[in-house]
């Protein structure tokens, strides 16, 4: 099979093409944070219909896009997660759509408080202001966060995954398209023109330019992400996430949770990677059979392997690792302490859950367990932003700062306070 190779104006200085781009985004984002609700929605409104008008230009490069990951071994869930359709584009139009109808943020008073001696105090939402989001190769959320920047009032700057990279610059001509017809800045939304890893760098460090950046991502870019950041950084990162079966867990619930919890989508960051079951958990075999049914590979501990004939030894990196596949590890630890102790080693702070009907056991463990999204009762796969009726996300934050969980147009502001004064002087 043959693929056209992609042309790119060579990189020559990367720092200088951020800073380049990162002055025109800064001009752009003081309009986007005082523009009108209305306005914005507007110009969501037009990139929606630009990207239905220019659905066979946008089809067209994503099927370039394919051939060309078909030809270079794309797993069949990173094609998938690559490829469009009329239908897919039409939904990635309606979720553009859909963020513009949502609540604007912008000027949203987050709490009032008066003083003894009269000044009134508000805190009221802002936008961040520039924002560079780096992120996997799947050409909606090139529309999704695109869409979500904007309408909460800043300017992107998008460097997507390189498979998708026809795709990615399609749905950009569209998104600036419809801005500019609504008579917004088109450099509100910058698409990186090249696929150089150097300009990831150059982004990490561009203090002054970029005020937040969101790399959305897997172990390569973590490590990126740590060494070079000088810009504040909201992580949108690797999931490793953890089910742990208690001794007081119903045993259908038990199973349910543990298969939905893996199987149902093996690839996203939400799908639990490691289950760990209570030692004094009466029913561990059904748990390990229900996966083996359901066509999961399973990597067990001693006590494990010892279920089930299909149980392979687990190692010690599978504590570690995110499958984003129809593979888990399975531990047995000692109760609720020694699961906590399994997931403040293991866990990536994405997201944990427990099963359990002992209401102290839930407690603790939503207590103790320091992860984005703690969950009881519930599967790990709910980690969604939809899910949660935030109506969209970023994705889910996985640092400790600013915001954590899934990211919508909230998490894309800050705030300041406003005093409101009739001519008080300080003592
Ligand atoms: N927390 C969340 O919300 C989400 C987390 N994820 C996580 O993303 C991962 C899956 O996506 P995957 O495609 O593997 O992600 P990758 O981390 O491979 O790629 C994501 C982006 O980072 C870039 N990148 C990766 N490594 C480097 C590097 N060393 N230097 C510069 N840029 C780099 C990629 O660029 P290039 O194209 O050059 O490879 C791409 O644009 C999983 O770990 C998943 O959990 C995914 C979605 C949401
Ligand atoms: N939060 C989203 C998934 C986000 C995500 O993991 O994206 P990806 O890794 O690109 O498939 C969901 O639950 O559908």
């Amino acid at each position: 099979m043959s693929t056209e190779t992609l042309i790119e104006p060579p990189l020559q200085d990367a720092d200088a093409l951020i800073a380049d781009m990162g002055g025109r985004a800064r001009a752009a984002a003081k309009i986007m944070a005082t523009a009108p609700t209305a306005k914005k929605a507007e110009g969501l409104r037009a990139a929606a219909a630009q990207l239905r008008g220019q659905a066979d230009a946008i089809l067209d490069a994503n099927a370039r896009d394919m051939t060309a990951g078909e030809a270079n071994g794309l797993t069949s869930a990173m094609l998938d997660r690559l490829r469009l359709d009329a239908g897919r584009l039409g939904g990635i139009a309606d979720a553009v759509e859909a963020i513009a109808a949502l609540p604007d943020p912008v000027g949203a008073e987050v709490d009032r408080a008066e003083r003894p001696n009269g000044l009134v105090l508000r805190r009221v939402r802002v936008p961040l202001g520039v924002i560079g989001i780096i992120y996997e190769s799947r050409p909606n959320v090139t529309a999704d966060a695109a869409a979500l920047g904007l309408m909460s009032g800043n300017a992107v700057i998008l460097r997507g995954g390189s498979e998708a990279v026809r795709s990615n610059r399609a749905i950009h001509a569209a998104l600036a398209a419809g801005l500019s017809e609504a008579g917004l800045p088109a450099e509100a939304v910058q698409l990186v023109p090249t696929q150089d890893r150097a300009a990831v760098g150059a982004l990490l460090r561009a203090q002054g330019l970029v005020d937040i950046i969101i790399p959305r991502g897997g172990k390569g870019l973590v490590a990126r992400v740590q060494d070079e950041a000088r810009v504040p950084v909201l992580a949108h990162l690797d999931g490793i996430c953890h089910t742990y079966i208690d001794a007081a867990a119903d045993p259908d619930t038990a199973v349910a949770l543990a298969v939905n919890a893996k199987m149902r989508r093996t690839g996203i960051c939400g799908a639990t990677e490691t289950i760990l079951i209570d030692r004094a958990y009466a029913a561990p075999r059904a748990i390990v059979d229900a996966l083996v049914a359901a066509g999961c590979e399973v990597r067990g501990d001693t006590d494990i392997a010892a279920l089930s004939p299909h149980v392979t030894p687990a190692s010690a990196t599978d504590w570690d690792c995110e499958y984003l596949d129809a593979i888990v590890s399975i531990a047995a630890v000692d109760g609720v302490a020694g699961a906590l102790a399994h997931i403040d080693a293991h866990s990536s702070r994405h997201t944990d859950a427990i099963v359990t009907e002992d209401a102290a056991a839930a407690d603790r463990f939503l207590a103790e367990v320091d992860s984005a999204i703690v969950m009881h009762n519930a599967s790990t796969q709910f980690a969604d932003g939809g899910e949660f009726g935030l109506g969209a996300e970023i994705g889910i934050a996985t640092g400790r700062l600013h915001a954590r969980g899934p990211v919508a147009l909230e998490g894309l502001t800050t705030y300041k306070w406003l005093v409101h004064g009739t001519g008080q002087t300080r003592p």
